[in-house]
């Protein structure tokens, strides 16, 4: 099953010959089982061949154009997924490979997920149907122009109403309007908005409430609210197709029961009762979506990597004296270690993102029986991995832009467009730095408990071995050595555990806790990020303990495991010297095996990326095409432009034509 849906020529052949394993079967391994391979191969085959999903001419379009072209192709999906009985598994598969952001994603992405996880039993009964039937459209206003990273400092008030039994909804200042939700400007009729909510004179801070927005008759702003689109963003196409909106309320006044009164109620005398949960709780859409975030993470870095990989394999320079033919650029050792660490990310990601959905699947469950003990670990690995892999993945997919040269800065590469689509990631759903410091307080936390013999547990287990840890030199002695994980482990155990008490210490000696969080903050990140990546390899190691089939799937994955630890290690070889966790020697062994490592990829890169299992139609790039016909494309494709519809382009004849016939008057020329 190849995912081929370009000519017939296959100029990669020759690469897809020298692999070393079964591609089939890593399908398998990448896609989670048989089913999910099979699945995703029918539902992007689906996509691929219907001509209303068609996404070529998407950087050209208008905002008015693109924004018309994403309801329809919403209407379309939704038609299909109706006509064909799709199940969610599949309808979500289907939306992910039409590929264009628009209102779909809030709705089903966190409107549903926040009535559900905050609304009462009778609340879901009311409102899911409706939504899942999209009778109506939601969308998830939180955000303020004032107030993003700061929820608690938002300032749209909801005061509850006695003699009406309402809240009344209202935007203060300016800088309370809701800023930024996406399906807010121009498709969605309700929202979940976030507001303070004042009762009997005392503000109770920060709780969900549903508000209607527009007509159902007519699509008209509902009396008091003031909606609209708040501009063009970064990139032609990519995000633009979303109408992230602005939303000001004059008194709108809601029934009380569209509070979302699961953790929380306001009963009809206006008393508030806190229910018996952790009031973090609210915040567990953003924890839901955090977790999504990082599996997506996986799917945007795979697709710069595939379309950088195989154009590596097809684009010649420079390499032969004597006329023969030049070197595939894929052979030089410098695209090698700029690109094979960023495929070893990739599959890290992926597996990562896997677990992660584990834990928060089985967090989910402990909530629901009223265990809330592993809530603080499932925030701290949302957060963190989710700012981790989204700032790796933004900053990968610009390299792989470079290691495209020129033709990777064409809007047919599909690179300036997933670029543009994918870097907000490092800023919505929690700015990174601001998720950063969340793990860091965790981690602080957890240090200062393990004075008190308070055993840590989960992804912070390994502090427990502090002993051990402080102390600990690595044994590594050769190349070969580091091919072992628990060498590999050690030393980054020890890194995020020293890294981490080094801040500890530091901030002790701070007039206040606060003051010395706040002066430590950059190391604060540093150590934070590095117990997330103790989590990313730790997560890689374990998946390679699983029962992996295929021949040869196992050593490629093992080689990739390799790779993204020790380039870590090599990138951040500072923190790993000061903390004294190795030698400068063995830093350069760690390198040393790298390179080799690369040569082992070289022959499978390929069909490494051939496991994504990504048609042409998603990969939507001249260069990353399965055929590796890049330059017959690439040359049609420029035809396309609007600007050669004419051979004497507009404008000629007001601006060109004057300039080129003007008579000189400069006497001296
Ligand atoms: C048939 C069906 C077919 C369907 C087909 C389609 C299906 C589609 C499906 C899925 C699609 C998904 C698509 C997704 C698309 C995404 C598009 C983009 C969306 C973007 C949306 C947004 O951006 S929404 C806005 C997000 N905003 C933020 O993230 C704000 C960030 N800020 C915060 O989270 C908080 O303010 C803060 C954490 C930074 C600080 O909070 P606070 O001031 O309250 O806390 P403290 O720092 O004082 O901490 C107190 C205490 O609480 C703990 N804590 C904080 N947060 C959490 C949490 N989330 N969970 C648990 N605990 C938390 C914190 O650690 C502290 O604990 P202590 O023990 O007291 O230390
Ligand atoms: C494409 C896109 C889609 C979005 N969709 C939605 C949506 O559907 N619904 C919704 O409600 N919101 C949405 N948002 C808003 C988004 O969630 C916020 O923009 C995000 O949470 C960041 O908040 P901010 O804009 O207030 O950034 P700010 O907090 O103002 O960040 C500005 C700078 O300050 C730094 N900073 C802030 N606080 C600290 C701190 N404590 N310590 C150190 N540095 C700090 C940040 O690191 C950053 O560098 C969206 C945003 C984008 C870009």
């Amino acid at each position: 099953m190849a995912a081929v849906d370009g000519g017939e020529v296959d100029h990669l052949a020759g690469e897809r010959a020298t692999a070393h394993f079964d591609v089939d079967a890593m399908k398998v391994a990448w896609a989670g089982s048989r089913h999910a391979v099979e699945v995703n191969d029918r539902m992007a085959r689906l996509v691929a061949s219907d001509p209303v999903f068609r996404k070529d001419t998407r950087t050209m379009l208008s905002r008015k154009e693109l924004f018309k072209d994403t309801l329809k192709k919403a209407a379309h999906a939704w038609k299909r997924i109706v006509e064909l009985r799709l199940t969610e598994e599949e309808a979500n598969l289907l939306r992910l490979y039409v590929d264009q952001p628009g209102y779909v994603d809030l709705h089903w992405g966190m409107f549903v997920p926040a009535i559900k996880g905050q609304g009462t039993e009778e609340q879901q009964k009311k409102w899911v149907p409706m939504a899942y039937k999209f009778q109506i459209i939601g969308c998830y206003a939180q955000t303020e122009l004032g107030h993003g990273s700061n929820v608690q400092g938002l300032e749209t008030t909801a005061t509850f109403d006695p003699n009406t039994d309402e809240f009344v909804v209202h935007s203060p200042t300016l800088t309370s309007s809701k800023w930024w939700p996406g399906g807010l400007g121009k498709a969605s009729t309700h929202a979940v908005v976030y507001a303070r909510l004042i009762t009997q004179g005392k503000d109770y801070g920060i709780h969900g409430f549903i508000v209607q927005l527009r007509s159902l008759d007519d699509h008209s702003p509902l009396p008091g609210i003031t909606l609209g689109d708040i501009g063009g963003k970064f990139g032609s196409g990519a995000y633009n197709s979303m109408d992230n909106g602005v939303l000001r309320f004059d008194h709108v006044r809601i029934p009380r029961d569209q509070m979302l009164m699961r953790l929380s109620q306001v009963t009809r005398e206006g008393k508030y009762v806190h229910s018996d949960v952790p009031k973090q709780l609210l915040y567990g859409t953003m924890v839901y979506v955090r977790q999504t975030i990082v599996a997506d993470a996986s799917k945007a870095l795979s697709r710069a990597v595939c379309i950088a990989v195989r154009y590596s394999a097809i684009r010649k320079q420079f390499g032969s004296q004597a006329g023969g033919p030049e070197t595939q650029v894929l052979n030089y050792k410098t695209q090698q270690s700029r690109l094979f660490p960023l495929l070893a990310s990739a599959y890290a990601y992926r597996f990562v993102g896997e677990w992660l959905k584990w834990l928060y699947t089985d967090v989910m469950q402990k909530l629901e029986a009223k265990d809330y003990s592993t809530l603080p670990e499932a925030h701290a690995c949302t957060a963190g991995l989710k700012s981790v892999t989204t700032s790796a993945t933004a900053d990968a997919i610009e390299e792989c832009r470079k290691l495209c040269g020129g033709h990777g800065y064409l809007n047919s590469s599909g690179l300036p467009e997933l670029f543009a689509v994918y870097v907000p990631a490092c800023t919505y759903e929690g700015d990174n730095v601001v998720l950063l410091l969340q793990v860091a307080r965790f981690l602080m936390k957890t240090v200062s408990q393990l004075a008190s013999g308070k055993q840590p547990v989960g992804t912070t287990a390994y502090m427990g071995n502090i002993q051990y840890l402080m102390q600990c030199k690595s044994a590594v002695n050769t190349a070969g050595d580091w091919l072992n994980p628990a060498a590999i482990k050690e030393v980054f155990e020890a890194r995020a555990l020293r890294m981490a008490v080094n801040c500890a210490q530091n901030i002790s000696k701070a007039p206040s806790q606060e003051e010395g969080f706040s002066e430590l903050s950059p190391d604060l990140l540093e150590s934070a990020v590095a117990h997330v990546q103790l989590i990313i390899v730790t997560k890689f190691f374990e998946k390679l303990q699983q029962d992996i089939i295929g021949h040869g799937v196992k050593e490629q994955l093992q080689n990739l495991c390799n790779i993204y630890a020790l380039f870590l290690l090599h990138k951040h070889l500072g923190d790993f010297l000061s903390t004294g966790c190795i030698t400068p020697k063995q830093g350069a062994l760690a390198n040393e095996q790298l390179g080799r490592l690369y040569a082992q990829v070289r022959p499978n890169a390929v069909a490494l990326v051939d496991a994504f299992d990504y048609t042409d139609h998603y990969l939507s790039s001249v260069l990353g095409r399965y055929d590796g016909d890049v330059y017959p494309a690439l040359y049609a494709e420029a035809w396309k432009d609007p600007l050669n519809e004419t051979v004497i382009p507009d404008g000629y004849q007001e601006h060109l034509r004057p300039l080129l016939k003007q008579q000189l008057k400069f006497s001296r020329l």
